[in-house]
């Protein structure tokens, strides 16, 4: 398949249904679940801090390392099974990216709430690439200042959805949790953090 641009304005979309091969994505969906370093991350809803709703790994180039709140993080090191993934997609989309957040929802219960990622260290107008392995989960985009403005669709086994332009700056997103019996799925979101 190619990716192929997705209408929604104010916003700069691409998806791809099936960019990783199946037998591919099973080994890369395996592979991480068994040697990435799953953390319990710690996040700020309304002013206090609680483990957030699934696990989570900031992997990342030595410099990709981010602040917040008032917490330093430095990034893992590359596994070695991403990094074909990395290089190909540096390819196709003419993008570097020094950093990927990989996400772990161990269940239906386990989701991303409304947010843009927009942290001063991605830069304006960030590419972001996200990979999605493992049990297909909804993925859901509203405008901050017009709420007709939204898109929710399938993210399946494979599939890579890449966020660019303006989409940060006037969208959130979220991966709402469900109460169908879901399997585990992986994200993979590819960044790149400018060092300060
Ligand atoms: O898991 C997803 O597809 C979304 C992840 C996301 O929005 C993020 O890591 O910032
Ligand atoms: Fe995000």
């Amino acid at each position: 398949m190619s990716l192929s641009p997705l209408p929604l304005a104010d916003a700069e979309l691409a998806f791809d249904p099936a960019w990783l091969a199946p037998t591919r994505a099973d080994a890369l969906f395996a592979g991480l679940r068994g040697q990435v370093p799953w953390e319990v991350h710690r996040i700020r809803i309304f002013g206090r801090e609680v483990d957030s709703p699934r696990l989570s790994c900031w992997i990342g180039d030595p410099e990709a390392r981010y602040r917040y709140s008032g917490t330093l993080f430095q990034p893992h090191p590359w596994p070695d099974l991403l990094r074909p993934v990395r290089d190909r997609l540096e390819e196709e989309l003419g993008a570097g990216f020094n950093s990927v957040l990989a996400n772990l929802y161990r269940n239906g219960h386990d989701a991303m709430g409304w947010h843009s990622d927009d942290e001063p260290e991605l830069g304006p107008a960030p590419v972001i690439a996200s990979l999605s392995l493992g049990a297909a989960r909804r993925f859901a985009l509203r405008h901050r200042d017009d709420p007709a403005r939204k898109l929710a669709f399938e993210l399946p086994h494979g599939s890579l959805l890449v966020m660019s332009g303006t989409t940060q700056r006037c969208y959130r997103h979220s991966l709402p949790r469900t109460a169908r019996p879901v399997g585990e799925r992986i994200s993979l979101t590819f960044r790149t953090i400018r060092p300060r």
